[in-house]
């Protein structure tokens, strides 16, 4: 049977390995992820910034319309890639432009010493990336600063951008594809699919409810932690939803039931990239 741990085991480092070719100390790092540290060494994620909606409202602040919106990822992030994988999945593509940054962290700034996501000088430098033809920027930290010029958070991936009134209007994933899933069904080629539909919600939030912080947060938990006990807990609760997951998937075809949902997305995007993107640091072992 196909199995959830043999997939990931045996090297469970996941997200650091991205950004392990630069690796600096944590202190040069101040406002990314890798320095979201508590007291007892925890990795404890701070919330998103923009948290504008797009509205199928013509008269909203920012209506859904063709051609306006630009999605930045990379296409190691698993938080990126839920909402690329909407935009491809909702026929959205020629409406909703995108691109991606290198996989791999870079200097952000002349200035400092910050490392973060960057854009690669030309289109052949790395497979997949591509120049800022948008905004020229040379690194996501530019699109931070052109959105807001007291901006002091992290400078992530996804953004959903607004080329009209050159702003981010949202960096949450899980906001950006519940706004791809309804609001563009006007534009949309696949607008019948509905993947948070009203009788399956409430079970599709309860699944979001442990699968988010026990494996999509989770893996960032086992691979930030800074000493062994968040580390141990993070990784018990990493295994535990595998297994539940193995075991749900085991009687039926999706996570919540017989149809495709939300929840399935979210789940995958995590898991695809485990042995791709964390092959080189922060192992986790079964425990
Ligand atoms: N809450 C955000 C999280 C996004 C996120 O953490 N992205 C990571 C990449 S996987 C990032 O861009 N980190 C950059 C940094 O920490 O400086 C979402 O779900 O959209």
């Amino acid at each position: 049977m196909f199995c959830l741990r043999s997939l990931l085991l045996p090297k469970y480092s996941f997200t650091l390995s991205l950004f392990s070719h630069n690796y600096k100390p944590i202190v040069e790092m101040a406002r990314s992820s890798l320095d979201e540290i508590s007291d007892t060494g925890a990795f404890k994620r701070s919330a998103s910034t923009f948290r504008n909606f797009i509205s199928r409202d013509p008269n909203s602040q920012f209506p859904a319309e063709s051609g306006r919106y630009h999605l930045y990822i990379s296409y190691a992030c698993p938080w990126a890639c839920r909402c690329l994988a909407y935009l491809n999945i909702k026929g959205l593509n020629k409406a909703i432009s995108f691109s991606a940054v290198k996989p791999i962290w870079g200097r952000i700034k002349e200035s400092d010493d910050l490392m973060g996501w960057v854009f690669p000088e030309s289109k052949t430098e790395v497979l997949g990336a591509e120049p800022d033809h948008l905004n020229g920027a040379k690194s996501v930290r530019e699109l931070y600063e052109i959105a807001s010029t007291n901006y002091a958070g992290k400078y992530t991936v996804p953004i959903l951008w607004d080329k009209k009134l050159k702003t981010i209007v949202n960096n949450e994933s899980s906001e950006i594809i519940r706004m791809f899933n309804i609001e563009f069904n006007d534009i949309a080629e696949n607008r019948t699919l509905d993947l948070y539909p009203s009788e399956l919600k409430a079970q599709i939030d309860e699944t979001n409810e442990w699968i988010y912080p026990d494996i999509n947060n989770g893996v960032y938990k086992c691979g930030f932690a800074k000493k062994q006990e968040p580390y141990n807990d993070a990784a018990r609760q990493l295994y535990e939803a595998l297994d539940k997951c193995e075991d749900i998937l085991s009687k039926q075809r999706y996570i919540c039931g017989n149809k495709l949902t939300e929840a399935d997305i979210r789940l995958f995007v995590t898991l695809i990239r485990f042995d791709e993107a964390r092959a080189t640091a922060i192992p986790v072992s079964a425990g």
